[in-house]
């Protein structure tokens, strides 16, 4: 009974008390959102953004994850569409485009888009993207797409290299998780659409030019703003109406102008860290029935701890969905590989080879350096499991829509407080209950303060009794003897396990010496104020060394880390990037 009137408070937090239809849609649009996605009623960002992005006025919106940001901007703009006299076709060109930040939000947006327009054939959806085919990407911009999603670095080669891309009739432009397309390191990529599309503000830095007559309307939204995003508005929006967000806690004109250009801003960051950290101090709105905790985890047990976890997780809920993120797509290759293939049995002697899988679930893998055919079938096989683990980078933290994900294990830190938000938004979407726990180090407990300065507070999750419910070789440890992780005779006799998977098999001493390199360069990648709780200095490399079950000596280890790193300066000299953050290529951490 309690449960149910919590459920009913949920659902009158997240949905509006009004219709589709009483906001200003199209009848058969309705429909098209009933009958296609199931949806009855709109959700309240809905309900405020759909009639002011019928009247044609520029939007900022800031709404918590999982709250239907994505229909919010599309439905009114296929309303637009779908009224326009004559119908528009094919040879029309582009009206809309959707800049995202990956590609897998791409595709999600695009499946959106493609169930929203069935009705209204002669409106045609579109993407283009990092990884795809630019032949045949050029051969559909030729025969026309209506409305457009695309990641900015593919959509501005199409806009200097695909003349057949008609784009003079564009009325929208839509930055869906505009401050991860800035924080990517793409500012300079929008700058120069935005004055291709003549779509940047006149008034504003740089000129607006006379690309198109149709009047121009632009929208951006994100669970999380900071102040690139406040430049971007700047120079993209006319007077836009705030959704979500105070008028407030825009900077005034003049702070916008402090910085000459987005990319400019990139770099601002990367020698006075601290501005980020001090326009990113308001309070971020996580879906409030998320349970957030925090587990503290000696360095030398972090592996034996997540898998033990997992196992709880797993064992105690039939239909499990899990995704654990980690910084390095080398450490999701390893822990991958170790999951796929460790066989340990806790109820039979050490001695007896009654061995078996240790997590018996599908797991899955998601990071940027995979094929694209690869990265494709993993996001569509883990969206329609009911028992699965997904093991990602930040790849899958912005946006993605995961149904039934129940619990988000961020084993390595996100680091800034606002891919904290966006990881946990991957869990406890639309209402919905969901759990988050994030792995801490001893030496890393002050994270906790920098989110709670974001109104973001973790209680702590009860590992000793987690580890104290397994039992090992028929019986259950006694509890009370045993006060510590490291001490605890399930994790030892687990760590042992491992340690001795490891050392026997060649190609997992591979992978998990490159996951320990990588791991630990991005370590070292941590910005401004969280390089005082992230310093490589605090930790033991040779305890780092066993949370990838690896007994080598971390001098062994060092020398192939140095190699790496002086390759990697090598190549960025090459580059000429020594000035650009440009974190996820340095660091493996895509
Ligand atoms: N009016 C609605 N009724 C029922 N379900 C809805 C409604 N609007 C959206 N949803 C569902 O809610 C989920 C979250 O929507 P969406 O992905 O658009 O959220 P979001 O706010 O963009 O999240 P994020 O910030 O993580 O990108 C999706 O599964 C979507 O299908």
């Amino acid at each position: 009974m309690i449960k149910m009137s919590k459920k009913n408070e949920t659902v009158k937090e997240i949905f509006a008390s009004c219709s589709f239809s009483s906001l200003g849609l199209h009848s058969t649009l309705c429909d098209q959102l009933r009958e296609r996605l199931g949806f009855e009623a709109p959700t309240k960002v809905q309900a405020q953004a759909i009639p002011v992005i019928l009247s044609g006025r520029h939007v900022l919106v800031n709404a918590a994850t999982g709250t239907g940001k994505t229909v919010a901007y599309l439905a009114p703009i296929i309303n637009h569409l779908q009224s326009y006299s004559p119908r528009i076709d094919r040879s029309s060109g582009t009206f809309a485009l959707v800049l995202v930040p990956t590609r897998e939000l791409c595709l999600q947006v695009y499946e959106i888009l493609h169930k929203l327009l069935h009705r209204f054939h002669w409106i045609v959806p579109g993407y283009v993207m990092g990884g795809e085919n630019r032949s045949k990407e050029k051969a559909r911009l030729r025969k026309g797409i209506s409305i457009l999603v695309a990641t900015p670095g593919r959509l501005l080669d199409h806009l200097k290299h695909t003349s057949s891309f008609l784009h003079t009739n564009l009325r929208w432009i839509i930055f869906d998780e505009a401050d991860r397309i800035l924080e990517l390191g793409f500012g300079k990529e929008i700058e120069e659409i935005l004055d291709i599309l003549g779509s940047r503000n006149i008034g504003s830095i740089g000129e607006g030019n006379e690309v198109s007559n149709v009047k121009r309307q632009n929208l951006l939204l994100s669970a999380t703003l900071n102040e690139k995003v406040n430049h971007l508005a700047k120079i993209s929006l006319e007077t836009p109406v705030l959704i979500g967000l105070d008028e407030k806690k825009l900077p005034e004109d003049k702070s916008h102008v402090r910085f000459g250009s987005l990319e400019s801003d990139v770099k601002e960051e990367v020698e006075h860290p601290s501005t980020t950290m001090r326009s990113t101090t308001e309070d971020f709105k996580l879906p409030a029935q998320l349970v957030q905790r925090y587990v503290k985890v000696p360095c030398g047990s972090r592996l034996a701890v997540l898998l033990s976890i997992l196992k709880h997780l797993f064992d105690t809920e039939v239909s499990q969905k899990l995704v654990v993120f980690f910084s390095t797509c080398d450490a999701v290759d390893f822990h991958y590989s170790l999951l796929s293939e460790f066989q340990w049995s806790p109820h039979s002697q050490p001695d007896m080879e009654l061995k078996q899988l240790f997590l018996r679930c599908k797991t899955f893998r998601l990071h940027g350096n995979m094929k694209q055919e690869d990265r494709r079938t993993t996001f569509g096989a883990f969206k329609t499991e009911k028992k699965a683990l997904l093991l990602s980078t930040d790849v899958a933290a912005r946006g993605l829509d995961f149904p039934k994900v129940k619990c988000i294990i961020q084993y390595d830190s996100a680091g800034e407080a606002t891919e904290y938000v966006h990881r946990v938004g991957r869990t406890a979407r639309l209402g919905e209950r969901g759990d988050s726990l994030l792995f801490l180090q001893p030496v890393e407990m002050d994270y906790l303060q920098d989110l709670e300065k974001h109104g973001v507070s973790l209680t702590e999750y009860p590992l000793l009794k987690v580890l104290d419910s397994f039992s090992l070789y028929g019986q259950k440890p006694r509890v009370k003897k045993f006060l510590t992780t490291e001490s605890h005779p399930w994790i030892l006799s687990l760590q042992n396990a491992l340690e001795s998977f490891i050392i026997h098999e060649s190609k997992m001493k591979k992978l998990a010496k490159d996951a320990f390199c990588s791991w630990v360069r991005a370590y070292t990648a941590h910005r401004g104020e969280l390089k005082r709780i992230f310093t490589l200095k605090k930790l033991h490399l040779g305890h780092v060394a066993k949370s990838f079950a690896l007994k080598e000596q971390p001098s062994l280890v060092g020398k192939s880390f140095q190699k790496q790193s002086k390759k990697r300066k090598r190549d960025q000299r090459q580059k000429g990037q020594s000035g650009k953050w440009k974190f996820p290529s340095k660091t493996n951490a895509k």
